[in-house]
């Protein structure tokens, strides 16, 4: 798999990790929480609501006590009087209270005073009248018979429906306020259950709640008044109050304020996930332009490097250290590899005992001169240098002191080539050749001096015939331009002919210089 897929592959997966992890986190962490709090919410405002109707019906019990079990009411049920009632029952603490009806009957049964709010007042009677039909054996609101006959101290609340309309009452016997005594009669308290009593619970609770009459399918609806747990998520919630015969008489609804879960808004799934993509694409031209890239640059070099032995350094400056040092490490082996390998072609054109070019070398060198020649017709010069008596001077002085006496000649004719164009080569043996681009007979013919002055001079003991020094002899062949059907020669030609003219060079005596033209 090449890195381009198999980065592909990796970042496609990141995208697909990604995108299932926010739908998990979603669907597993987000939702699952959100549901829990919109629980918890509906759960509190059930509470307050509870808390709330709860607070109405027992404030109104515990005045209705506080008014029954008190003497001067007492002592009022026996004798009645205005002023009781003008300094100790006046309208409008009743109406402070939000109580919409009072009614103070005696032990027959007979309304001695009452009061009641203006929503009411029109059913007076009836109001009364229910009290009164309702007290059954069974179903009492107002002290029985026989309980007043036996003195049982009663106190009964709950709720009634009145003129359709939901009532709260609260009745307790009228007692000393040592709570021991005759009792004197009962005092019931309604609290009208209507619209501004719920608006103000509802503004007292901060929730939203109606009271109606009961649905017909009641069934399954469970009993207001006993603390509950909300289980599911609705808009609305609904349970029964009955009334105090047991009847279903009202639902309480209660209208919940969060009501639904967050639903998935496409337009941001989408644009998330747009940018998941967009940040994955960029990751991967990051990746590509500071990873890949470079690899495949890396890779390319060396392949190409492969056809034509050329191994191009690897460019540096990377974003990724890594990269920076391999890049480093590779140069530092190119440099590395190619001294070697100059070592390496230097060694295979260089003679290893003078140090200077071999006779490879110089056929290499001669090419360049030999297709001049055949191409244009540009001519040159060729010298054989022969040491004279070197097998005596082997003998007589050994084979290292040889060795030296060649490396020293070697040199020399180095230092003399420096100053011309051309090429000193040992070819072989005691035996060396130089090729000069000149072709000047005057020229060459110094030139040769030159070397051949040079060599004595290094005074190189020899002690031969009368010489005290090692001496060359050189044949030299001028190949002048514009030879004529210079394609007929080649150089080995040219060698021979100044091999000719060494061998002359010996025949003279030796220590001394041949020249002639070559094709003379
Ligand atoms: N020390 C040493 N001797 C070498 C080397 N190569 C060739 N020789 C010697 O060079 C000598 C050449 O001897 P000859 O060819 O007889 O020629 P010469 O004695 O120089 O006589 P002329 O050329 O006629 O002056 C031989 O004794 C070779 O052994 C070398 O690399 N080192």
């Amino acid at each position: 798999m090449t890195l381009k897929r198999f980065s592909l592959l990796l970042l496609s997966s990141l995208l697909l990790t990604i995108t299932m992890l926010l739908v998990s986190i979603y669907y597993f962490f987000y939702l699952p929480g959100i549901k829990t709090e919109v629980l918890d919410q509906q759960q509190q405002e059930y509470n307050l609501l509870y808390s709330a109707l709860s607070l109405s019906k027992n404030s109104l019990t515990t005045l209705c006590y506080d008014y029954a079990v008190w003497d001067e009411l007492v002592e009022y049920v026996g004798n009645p009087t205005d002023d009781f009632v003008q300094s100790n029952m006046p309208n409008n603490a009743f109406e402070a209270a939000n109580i919409d009806a009072v009614f103070v009957i005696d032990t027959n049964n007979k309304l001695i005073w009452d009061y009641q709010d203006d929503s009411l007042k029109s059913s007076r009677s009836s109001l009364v009248h229910l009290f009164h039909q309702q007290n059954t054996e069974s179903f009492a609101i107002l002290p029985t018979a026989a309980e007043i006959a036996s003195q049982t101290v009663s106190s009964r609340s709950g709720y009634l429906v009145f003129d359709g309309a939901l009532i709260y009452f609260s009745n307790t016997t009228i007692l000393p306020s040592t709570g021991h005594g005759e009792i004197a009669g009962s005092l019931t308290m309604v609290r009208l259950v209507d619209k501004a009593l719920i608006n103000d619970i509802s503004q007292f609770s901060l929730v939203k709640f109606s009271i109606e009459d009961a649905q017909t399918s009641t069934k399954n609806m469970q009993e207001f008044f006993s603390l509950k747990k909300i289980e599911t998520i609705a808009p609305s919630h609904n349970w029964l109050i009955r009334n105090t015969f047991d009847d279903q008489v009202v639902q309480v609804t209660l209208h919940h304020k969060k009501v639904s879960l967050p639903q998935l808004d496409w337009a941001s799934a989408i644009s998330i996930l747009l940018s998941i993509v967009l940040i994955v694409s960029l990751s991967l031209m990051a990746l590509s332009r500071l990873l890949i890239k470079p690899l495949i640059r890396f890779n390319k070099s060396i392949n190409d490097s492969s056809d034509d032995n050329f191994i191009s350094k690897m460019a540096s400056n990377h974003f990724i250290d890594e990269l920076e040092n391999v890049s480093y490490s590779f140069n530092q082996l190119l440099l590395k590899f190619n001294a070697q390998q100059n070592y390496l072609e230097t060694l295979t054109v260089q003679d290893s005992l003078t140090g200077i070019t071999n006779r490879r070398g110089l056929e290499a060198f001669t090419k360049r001169i030999i297709a001049r020649w055949h191409l244009e017709n540009v001519g040159f010069s060729v010298m054989m240098i022969d040491v004279d008596n070197f097998k005596y001077f082997n003998d007589k002085q050994g084979h290292l002191k040889g060795d030296d006496a060649l490396t020293a000649v070697a040199t020399s004719l180095l230092e003399v080539m420096a100053q011309y164009d051309g090429l000193a080569a040992r070819y072989g043996g005691e035996e060396f050749c130089i090729i000069l681009a000149d072709n000047h007979h005057q020229n060459i013919l110094n030139v040769a001096e030159e070397i051949r002055e040079s060599i004595e001079k290094l005074h190189i003991s020899n002690n031969i015939d009368d010489r005290d020094w090692l001496t060359v002899s050189i044949g030299v062949v001028v190949v002048d331009d514009k030879l004529a059907d210079v394609e007929k020669y080649n150089f080995s030609d040219v060698l021979q002919h100044a091999d000719e003219q060494l061998y002359l060079a010996k025949q003279a005596g030796r220590n001394t210089v041949r020249v002639a033209k070559f094709g003379d």
